[in-house]
């Protein structure tokens, strides 16, 4: 069973899984956002790298994107920063990239080095599911599981057939559009994400617009975990670590 499996798979608490941004200020603060977030009883984190064309990202994560790319980090940079320092880190890494990179840098190689480095999953949220065996293939070949989203606008064959694929969770995107804190949520929710449960045998974490310990504990009633990416992007920027505790304990 895979470190991804492990942390997944027979929780009894509720998961809670950051986003950061790779190099936003300086590659060399990875470690310790992930020893902090590690430290305070994160189950996983989403390892963002900084691409010129992220178009499912919203502005937080777009301006932490080309502080990082400003900074000079790449795809490259970002994996051998994170195999020096995969000793001290327990917790599943998942990397988050779009299709692009991945195909400049060769779609075996990526693989092959992503498992060198330490990671444990993928997401590649441009990648459809129908195009997907470009990249699936070399990913369980090096033993990285992809990790596939579903969306709240999906019809339900489609949910069906995305939720009942893979090995680790299935990220339920609560809104339609891209990420970024918002003050509601789709009406849909409940009803949505119950599909995504009926319809998958993994955690189904729901993320997409979580800003507040009360979305937090809001969502968790209706799915086994939250992911959160633009708030903690925010909250790292700000150095408002103590606000991170407080979205982590939330789930708890
Ligand atoms: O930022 P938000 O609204 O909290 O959403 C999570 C999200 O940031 C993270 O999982 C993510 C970052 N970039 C993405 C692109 C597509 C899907 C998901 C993501």
């Amino acid at each position: 069973m895979s470190r991804i499996q492990k942390a997944f798979q027979g929780m009894n608490q509720k998961a809670f899984v950051p986003y950061i941004m790779a190099g936003d200020g300086g590659l060399e603060t990875l470690k310790d956002k992930l020893l902090f977030l590690q430290e305070n009883g994160v189950d996983a984190v989403e390892i963002g790298v900084p691409f010129s064309d992220p178009v499912a990202d919203g502005p937080t994560i777009q301006q932490a994107g080309i502080r990082a790319l400003s900074a000079g980090v790449s795809l490259t940079q970002v994996l051998e920063e994170v195999q020096s320092f995969k000793e001290e880190i327990t917790i599943p890494l998942i990397l988050m990239t779009y299709t692009n990179p991945v195909i400049a840098f060769g779609v075996e190689r990526f693989a092959e080095k992503c498992a060198f480095a330490g990671i444990d999953g993928c997401i590649i949220p441009d990648l459809p599911i129908e195009e997907e065996d470009l990249f699936a293939p070399s990913l369980e070949k090096a033993g990285i599981e992809l990790i596939r989203l579903v969306t709240v606008t999906s019809p339900e064959e489609r949910i069906e057939k995305i939720a009942s694929k893979g090995n680790a969770y299935v990220y339920a995107v609560t809104v339609a559009g891209i990420t970024g804190a918002r003050s509601g949520f789709h009406s849909e929710l409940g009803s949505f994400l119950a599909k995504v449960k009926k319809a998958s045998k993994l955690p189904v974490l729901a993320g997409f617009g979580i800003s507040t310990p009360e979305h937090v504990r809001e969502m968790n009633q209706h799915c086994d975990g939250v992911i959160v990416g633009s708030k903690i992007v925010e909250l790292f920027h700000e150095n408002n670590l103590e606000e991170i505790k407080q979205l982590i304990a939330a789930a708890k």
